[in-house]
């Protein structure tokens, strides 16, 4: 397991974000947008990268300007993007606009027709390589399409048979999707094969095709198949985590001065995975501490923290 070439290796989107350059403000009212990698397995497999982490990237992108500045940007911060593929019919990249209202009232708007990350065939999905990571982060966004659904199973497939360890993280974009059943059936699917799973209660529902879930009765249900941890994350409330042996593990979120709200979650998935061999409160701490330092910058990928930031904020607060 040690001598594995990867730690990780990160399945779905790689995009575009354009975050508002003049916050504040609503976006009918802005004109200026910079220009990110975004995509929230893409910041995963970059906030990884950062934090020293061998991770690698399998994804599709548009073979144009803005997917060789995907590839180029993931190359250039340490991902392996030796098995991000362009996409040879012409689909486009996902963009997504967000919109900084006020450090509390932020929204994404995205722009997601026939994007490449979607097209991406399981005849690209690579057994060697998978084989070649510890874990495979699955994206559930991926699952919402045919045939990047059909690649992420096969991915799942090959991980399982050779021991790779899956996390599942939701990642629940409603635009996507036909329906929320549909998610459910295919949310459910992965899960119930997963070792680990990371997602926000609202995601957690979407799972369960459900309007109230409860932390407890999502965990047992799942423990009941493969899943070995279970985090469920409560946005500026904190974050629970669930080990099958029957422990519940909590973290509060760390407060930052916020610029805007978006984001917290890729960083917060990084930094727990990262940390995850210290032991799950640490990883809980490590993923809060991640979170609130991209809540406070501009954008979601190049605002992903070094080990030394993070455990500079978690000193620092105790
Ligand atoms: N405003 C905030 N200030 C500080 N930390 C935050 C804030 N919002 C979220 N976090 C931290 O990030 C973690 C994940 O946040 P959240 O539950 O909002 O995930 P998410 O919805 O997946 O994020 P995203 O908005 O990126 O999609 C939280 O558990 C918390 O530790
Ligand atoms: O996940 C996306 O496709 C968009 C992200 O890159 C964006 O920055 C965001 O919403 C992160 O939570």
């Amino acid at each position: 397991m040690d001598n594995k070439k990867y730690d990780l290796i990160c399945i779905g989107r790689a995009a575009v974000d354009l975050n508002a350059a003049e916050i504040n403000r609503p976006m009918e009212e802005t004109n200026s947008f910079s220009k990110y990698v975004g995509g929230s397995p893409a910041n995963i497999a970059i906030g990884s990268a950062k934090l020293g982490q061998k991770v690698g990237f399998i994804g599709k992108v548009s073979d144009d300007q803005h997917g060789r500045y995907v590839k180029d940007y993931m190359n250039h911060v340490g991902v392996d993007v030796s098995n991000i593929v362009f996409d040879n019919e012409g689909h486009k990249i996902g963009l997504t606009f967000t919109e900084i209202k006020s450090p509390t009232e932020c929204s994404i708007l995205m722009y997601r027709d026939n994007v490449a990350d979607l097209f991406l065939r399981p005849e690209e999905i690579h057994e060697e390589y998978i084989k070649s990571s510890k874990m495979l982060l699955i994206s559930g966004t991926a699952l919402s399409m045919s045939p990047s659904r059909e690649a992420v199973l096969r991915s799942l497939e090959i991980a399982e048979s050779n021991g790779v360890k899956i996390a599942f993280e939701l990642d629940y974009r409603p635009y996507t999707w036909t329906n929320e059943l549909e998610a459910s059936i295919y949310y459910k699917l992965v899960a119930k094969r997963s070792d680990i799973i990371i997602g926000t209660r609202d995601e957690f529902n979407i799972l369960e095709n459900t309007e109230n879930g409860d932390d407890l009765d999502t965990v047992n249900n799942l423990f009941k198949y493969k899943p070995e941890l279970i985090v469920i994350k409560h946005g500026v409330k904190g974050s629970n985590a669930f080990d099958k042996k029957g422990n519940k593990y909590s973290a509060n979120a760390y407060r930052v001065k916020v610029l805007k709200t978006f984001g917290a979650g890729d960083s917060f998935a990084s930094a727990f995975l990262y940390a995850l061999d210290k032991g799950v409160n640490e990883a809980l701490n490590y993923g809060s501490a991640s979170a609130a330092i991209v809540v406070s910058q501009h954008s979601s990928s190049d605002a992903m923290p070094t080990v030394e930031k993070i455990e500079e904020l978690i000193n620092s607060n105790k």
